[in-house]
C-alpha cells in the first residue's frame, strides 16, 4: 500500500457538521454512529485523532499481513502529528514493514518557522530526514511527502515543493504528492517539480479519485510521466466536504478507471491504496482497515479486465520500482 497513515491527527481539517447535527460533532464514537461518520468523517473531532489509536493498529497491521500485506508507506508529514517513535514499534511488533515520509503538510500546518524558511534550508531540512532521521530521532525516512498542496498552491507549498525537487534531485528517492482539488491542480506540481529538477518518473500523484475526472485529462495528465494513484478505496461519501462540486466516486468507479488506465497502457504506473486518516475506518469501528484492497477489491479487479500479471504489477513491481532509490 503506497499511501496510508497508521499514527497521525487530521485536526486541521475539522469541518462544522451540516445544520441541525451540531452536535455529532463532539459525541462520543457510538455503533449508531457509524453511517453518519462515513458520510461526514471530517466533522466528529473525535475521529480526526488516528494517534490515539496505537494499539487498534497493531491489530490492523497483524490482520492486513495474515492478509498478504507486507508493505505499507505511512505518508504522515510534518503538520499532521507525525510519530516515528510509535511507527518503528508497530513495525517492530507486527513485522511489517513501515516507510515513513519526510516533509511538510499543506500550508495551513506550516507554522511560521516553516514559512520563513529558505529553499535551501527547507531542503536541508528534508535530506536530513532521509539521510540521519526525523523528529530528533535515528529514525530515517524513505520517501519524501505526502507533501501537501492547495488549489491554487499557496508561496510556502511552492517553496517546499521546490525543497522537495531539490532534495530528490541530491537523493534520487521516491516522493508523494498530495494536490489540490482542482483538475490542473496535479499538472502544476508537476510543472514546479520539473523546473526545479525533480524526477517525475520517481513521483507518485495521489488522490487522483477525487481530483480529475474527465477521462481525456486524466490522460494527457498520465502523459506526463508521474504515478497514478487511486488511494481513497473504502471511502463512501455522497457530500465531499472539502470541494462540494466533487462526485466522489465508488469502489467500483474506481476499478473501472483502473480497468480504462490499463487499456491505455498505463499498467507500469497505477499504484493504490486506503488513505485511512480517520478511525471510522479502522475494523475496530466497523470500517473496511487495511486489507480491504486485497480482500475485496483485488477479486473484483479481476473480474474487470485487469490480469493477474497486471494486479501484480500495481500491487508489487510499480511500487518496488518508485520506492527504490536510484
Ligand atoms: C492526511 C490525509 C489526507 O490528506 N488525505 C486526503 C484526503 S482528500 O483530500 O483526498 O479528501
Amino acid at each position: 500500500m503506497t499511501h496510508e497513515h497508521l499514527v497521525m491527527s487530521f485536526e486541521c481539517s475539522y469541518t462544522p457538521p451540516p445544520p441541525g447535527d451540531e452536535a455529532m460533532a463532539e459525541n462520543p464514537f457510538k455503533m449508531q454512529h457509524m453511517h453518519w461518520l462515513r458520510q461526514h468523517p471530517y466533522s466528529c473531532r473525535e475521529n480526526l485523532f488516528l494517534s490515539q489509536e496505537t494499539n487498534a493498529l497493531r491489530d490492523e497491521l497483524l490482520a492486513y499481513k495474515k492478509a498478504g500485506g507486507g508493505t505499507i508507506v505511512e505518508n504522515t508529514t510534518t503538520g499532521i502529528d507525525r510519530d516515528l517513535p510509535a511507527l518503528r514499534q508497530l513495525a517492530k511488533d507486527t513485522g511489517v514493514h513501515v516507510i515513513a515520509g519526510a516533509g511538510y503538510y499543506i500550508d495551513c500546518t506550516h507554522t511560521e518557522a516553516t514559512k520563513k524558511m529558505s529553499v535551501e534550508k527547507l531542503t536541508n531540512s528534508i535530506v536530513n530526514e532521509v539521510l540521519h532521521g526525523a523528529d530528533g530521532t535515528d529514525i530515517r525516512c524513505g520517501v519524501i511527502g505526502e507533501i501537501g498542496t492547495g488549489w491554487p498552491i499557496t508561496e510556502s507549498e511552492k517553496k517546499v515543493l521546490r525543497s522537495t525537487a531539490h532534495a530528490q534531485a541530491q537523493l534520487g528517492c521516491p516522493v508523494i504528492i498530495h494536490p489540490g482539488r482542482d483538475p490542473a491542480a496535479p499538472a502544476e506540481v508537476v510543472r514546479i517539480l520539473q523546473e526545479n529538477g525533480g524526477d517525475i518518473s520517481k513521483t507518485v500523484m495521489s488522490h487522483l479519485d477525487r481530483t480529475i475526472f474527465d477521462e481525456g485529462e486524466l490522460l494527457e495528465f498520465a502523459n506526463m510521466g508521474s504515478y497514478l494513484e487511486y488511494d481513497l478505496f473504502g471511502t463512501e461519501m455522497l457530500n465531499y466536504p472539502f470541494n462540494l462540486k466533487v462526485d466522489m466516486p465508488s469502489d467500483s468507479q474506481r476499478v473501472k478507471t483502473l480497468a480504462f488506465l490499463v487499456k491505455e497502457g498505463y499498467e507500469d504506473k497505477i499504484v493504490i491504496a486506503h488513505d485511512i486518516h480517520t478511525k471510522n475506518r479502522l475494523t475496530k469501528f466497523g470500517g473496511h482497515g487495511y486489507s480491504h484492497i486485497l480482500k475485496n477489491i483485488v477479486p473484483k479487479m479481476l473480474t474487470r479486465g485487469i490480469t493477474q500479471h497486471q494486479v501484480d504489477k500495481i500491487l508489487i513491481d510499480n511500487p518496488k520500482c518508485w520506492l527504490t532509490f536510484k
